[in-house]
This record gives structure tokens, C-alpha cells and sequence, in this order.
């Protein structure tokens, strides 16, 4: 007997629908097999690809030798023999050095997502042993949520807003201390501007505690090795086979002295907030706000106290050199080019008019000159002169060159900065090159990145900028500045030190003349 198939009208239904999800995921399917056989194709073919050019080096060593005491400026020797895109040896790991716009766009921003690791590094593995932090964390949850957290709680706009007293405090301690000293000679310069980092970083992220400034102070005189020791090349770092070479040289050592002082200080931080927290009523600050994440069933898994000292430690590290350091090299120029400091001293004063301090309000309008000589200061003297490194997560083709993966990738935003392909003059400090120009640091523009770009960039410059322009501003308006007898601008130390911050090796001292 025949039989027929009876379809009910649920069955009916049902079949509808599944054809109508297939037309309506059609399309994404399609575009899932063409990016897989794109990748397919892109690996068969980059296996015939050459590797990027590389200067020859000598066995074990490679390239590694050749890097110096000032390695952006040797990098940029070498790009210019070898072109934009390089790769170079250092002991057993290949090394991607980018030195154009082409090439820092192509890491930043085309391919950031396969170049948003870290690698592992000796120093950030021995001081963060029982945690992690933000900025040498490898890419990932922990990493996503961490960096979050630092955004959502102590660096988004809002949260910077909200710090504008303790800046005006801040930076009227600064002037106020400048006036004092220069009674009797020159003034440290350096150790001011480092202070008044120091104490906004430990007010925002430590709150008011009686301790807060000794805590604040140590952190920072022993972080300031820790931060030299993390930009440097060690050799151990680049030969993971042989983990001994940290010891041996002394590394592991010196990173445990700084450990051994910051982690008692960082335990001291926590309890007595823990503690607090229990007790009284007053201002949160960030660390209250990490404690109060760790009863957050979301957040628990990822805010052991191990992490609160390395988010703690980041903000000291990441926010204090790197600020004081653009302000001290905006000086540093300023005082080379009377010229270039007259005006921003006329602008400044024109908009304070018989105001002896300027607030940030003053700032909105009419001082376009601060803000392109900030942008001057960080082209010239960028205070990450290679970025952070990043880790290439997967093999990838750049310029027709197949990168291997577990590139550990430098971008050379020092070298960019003084392309002369880009800029005209490009040792010159020139503020007007930005005056009318919409190039900015904010992670579009790759000739100007001195916060690097994409998934890694700093979460930072937002709290940086605000206090570089408010404490710029003041020093024009209240003191007139001039070198220390006998030295002329042509004669000013200029030397750098290089370090995960590049500093000016002598540090800054200058004669300062209140005007009020
Ligand atoms: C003028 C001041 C500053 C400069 C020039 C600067 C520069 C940088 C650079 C170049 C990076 C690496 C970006 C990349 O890999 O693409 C970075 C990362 C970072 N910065 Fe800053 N920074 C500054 C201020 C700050 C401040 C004030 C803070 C916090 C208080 C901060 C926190 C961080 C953190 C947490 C990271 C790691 C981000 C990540 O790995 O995802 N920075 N900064």
C-alpha cells in the first residue's frame, strides 16, 4: 500500500522557519568560508614569502649586541639602511622593528588584533609574581577585564573630571615650592615635576591616609629602578632556553631589592584600607573601589590582592614618569627657544589677564599654542620611545614579508617622529607645525603616537594631558625661566637615559624669577 506523507502544519512551520534562517545566516556563512580560505591561501602562500630585510649579525647574539645604550636611535640607523620594516635577531627571539606610518599603522591598527600580546618579560614576571598587571599582561580575559576596570574606575573621562581639586592642589604646591627654592639658586626642576606626579598618582589611587605620602614617595624612588630596569634589553630576555642568564647577571637580584621594598608597602596599602573600609566613612579612592571589586561574584576570580598590587604598581609606574617627563622636556625645549617660550608665555598670560593662576577653565579657549607645544614635546621626545613591545600572536604578512609569529615587535614612534619624510625641520622644536593641524596622539594619526594605538594603547592620556597643560601653563604664567649662569642654550645636556621612559640623563635644573 502507498503511503503518504502527512506533514502537520507544525512540521510545516517548522521547515519554514529553519529555510528562512539558512537565507538569513546565508550571507555570514559565506563570508566564515571566505575568510577561511583567504587564511588558507595566505598561509600556503607567506610560507614562499622572504622574511623582512635584517642587518647581519654575528652567531647567539644576532643583532642584540649592536642595540646600545640608546636603542631607538640605533634602530633608526639601522632602518635606514635596511627600510621601515626589519627584523632583527636578539639572542633566540626575532625581533619586528617598524619605523614609518605605513608600518605603524599596518601593527597598530590593520593587524593590532594579532599584535596585542605582550611577551614575557623578566622584570613585570619577577616584581608582579603573585598577580598581574594591565600593561605586561598577554592579551586576553584577564587582561580585558583588568584594563577595564583601571578605565572604568580611575582613567575614564568622568573619573578625570572628578580629580580637578587635587590638581589645582597639586599644581599650586608645585609653584608654591618652585618660588620658595629659587630664593637659593637654581631649582631642580626634575625632582619638582616628579613630585607633583607623585602626589596626584598616590592621592587618586591611595585617598587621604596619614601614611599616603611616605607610602606615595617610597613607591616611586624605588619603581623609578624598576622602570629603567623594565625598558632595558637584558639578555636573559632574549634567550628563554636559558633561564639562568637573569641570574647570572645580576638581574633577578636587582629586581628583588625593589620587590622586597614595594611589596611589604603594597601589603601595608591593603590592609590598612581593608581595614578602614570596615571602619569609617570617607572619600573612596581606587584601591577601595579594587577591594569592593573582589566581593563582586563577576570580578572575583580576577582581583586577587596579588593583582590589586600590580594595577597599583602600574598606575605609579605608567602615570608618573611618563607625565613628569613630557613636561620636563617641554621645558627643557622651551628654554632652547626663547623665541618659541615668549609666545606661549604671551599667550598664557594674555588669557589669565590679571589672574595669578590659571584654572582649567582658562584653558578651554584660546590656548591653542600650550596645546601644540605639548604635542611638540611628546613628537621630539615621545616618553616610550619604542611603545611597549608587543608580542604577533599568529604568523602574518606585512609589505609582502611573512612575520613569524612570536614577533616581538617594537614600533619605533621616536623615528617617526623625526621622518623628514613627514616633517619638515624634524629636529626643530616648532610648535606651529600644529597650529591649524588636526594631526593629535589620540591613536588615529600614526605620525603622532606617543600612546601608541589600538587594543594596547594608554589608557592614561586623558589624566596626562589634563595635568601636563594645567602645570605648563602655570610655570609660563608665574615665573620667568632662564638656563644657570654660564651655560648657554646651544651647551644644555641633552643626553637621554634610556629606560621604559626616556628621560633627560642630567635631569633639569633652571633659574626661576616670580612675577607676583
Ligand atoms: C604622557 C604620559 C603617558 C605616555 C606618553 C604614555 C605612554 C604609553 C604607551 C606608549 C603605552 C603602550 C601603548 C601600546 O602598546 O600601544 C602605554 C600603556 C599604558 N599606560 Fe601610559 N602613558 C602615559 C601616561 C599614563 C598614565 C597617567 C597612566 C595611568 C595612571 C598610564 C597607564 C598605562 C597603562 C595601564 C598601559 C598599559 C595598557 C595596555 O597594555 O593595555 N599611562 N602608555
Amino acid at each position: 500500500m502507498e503511503t503518504v506523507a502527512v506533514h502537520s502544519p507544525l512540521h510545516l512551520h517548522l521547515t519554514h522557519l529553519f529555510l528562512f534562517l539558512l537565507l538569513l545566516l546565508l550571507p555570514l556563512l559565506l563570508r566564515v568560508l571566505l575568510l577561511f580560505l583567504r587564511r588558507q591561501r595566505t598561509a600556503a602562500s607567506s610560507t614562499r614569502l622572504p622574511l623582512p630585510p635584517s642587518p647581519s649579525g654575528i652567531p647567539i647574539l644576532g643583532n642584540l649586541h649592536q642595540l646600545g645604550s640608546l636603542p631607538h636611535r640605533t634602530l633608526r640607523a639601522m632602518a635606514a639602511r635596511h627600510g621601515p620594516i626589519m627584523l632583527i635577531q636578539l639572542g633566540q627571539v626575532p625581533a619586528l622593528v617598524v619605523s614609518s606610518v605605513d608600518m605603524a599603522r599596518e601593527v597598530l591598527k590593520e593587524q593590532d588584533h594579532i599584535f596585542a600580546s605582550r611577551p614575557p618579560l623578566k622584570v613585570p614576571d619577577l616584581l608582579f609574581r603573585d598577580g598581574g598587571d594591565v600593561a605586561f599582561a598577554p592579551y586576553g580575559n584577564y587582561w580585558r577585564q583588568v584594563k577595564k576596570v583601571s578605565l572604568l574606575h580611575l582613567l575614564s573621562a568622568k573619573m578625570v573630571r572628578s580629580f580637578g581639586t587635587v590638581r589645582r592642589e597639586e599644581v599650586a604646591c608645585l609653584t608654591d615650592e618652585i618660588s620658595q627654592a629659587c630664593s637659593s639658586g637654581p631649582v631642580d626642576v626634575t625632582g619638582a615635576l616628579k613630585s607633583l606626579t607623585n602626589h596626584i598618582i598616590s592621592r587618586v589611587t591611595l585617598g587621604s591616609s596619614s601614611k599616603r605620602e611616605a607610602w606615595g614617595r617610597q613607591i616611586v624612588d624605588v619603581l623609578g629602578e624598576a622602570s629603567m630596569l623594565a625598558g632595558a634589553f637584558h639578555t636573559g630576555d632574549y634567550f628563554p632556553s636559558l633561564p639562568w642568564l637573569s641570574r647570572l647577571s645580576g638581574l633577578e637580584e636587582r629586581v628583588k631589592r625593589v620587590f622586597d621594598v614595594v611589596d611589604p608597602i603594597l601589603d601595608d596599602i591593603i590592609e590598612t584600607h581593608r581595614r578602614r573600609s570596615r571602619e569609617d566613612e570617607r572619600e573612596t579612592d581606587f584601591v577601595d573601589i579594587l577591594l569592593s571589586l573582589q566581593e563582586d561574584p563577576e570580578m572575583t576570580s580576577f582581583i586577587s590582592d596579588g593583582t590589586i598590587k600590580g594595577i597599583v604598581t602600574d598606575m605609579f609606574a605608567a602615570g608618573t614618569d611618563s607625565t613628569h617627563i613630557v613636561i620636563e622636556w617641554a621645558m627643557a625645549e622651551l628654554i632652547r627657544n626663547p623665541e618659541t617660550m615668549k609666545k606661549l608665555q604671551d599667550e598664557v598670560r594674555s588669557v589669565a589677564g590679571s589672574k595669578q593662576t590659571l584654572e582649567e577653565e582658562d584653558l578651554v579657549d584660546g590656548t591653542d599654542y600650550l596645546r601644540a607645544v605639548t604635542k611638540e614635546s611628546m613628537r621630539l621626545h615621545p616618553p616610550g620611545t619604542l611603545l611597549v613591545p608587543r608580542e604577533l600572536m599568529e604568523e602574518t604578512t606585512i609589505a609582502g614579508y611573512r612575520i613569524p609569529k612570536g614577533a616581538r615587535t617594537f614600533v619605533n614612534v621616536w623615528a617617526i617622529g623625526r621622518d623628514p619624510s613627514i616633517w619638515e625641520a624634524p629636529d626643530d622644536f616648532r610648535p606651529e607645525r600644529f597650529l591649524g593641524s588636526s594631526v593629535d596622539y589620540r591613536g588615529q594619526h600614526f605620525e603622532l603616537a606617543p600612546f601608541g594605538a589600538g587594543r594596547r594603547m594608554c589608557p592614561g592620556i586623558g589624566f596626562s594631558v589634563t595635568i601636563i597643560e594645567l602645570a605648563l601653563a602655570n610655570l609660563m604664567l608665574q615665573f620667568d625661566w632662564k638656563l644657570p649662569d654660564g651655560t648657554k642654550e646651544e651647551d644644555m645636556d641633552m643626553i637621554e637615559a634610556f629606560g621604559i621612559t626616556t628621560r633627560i640623563k642630567s635631569g633639569l635644573r633652571l633659574v626661576a624669577t616670580p612675577r607676583f
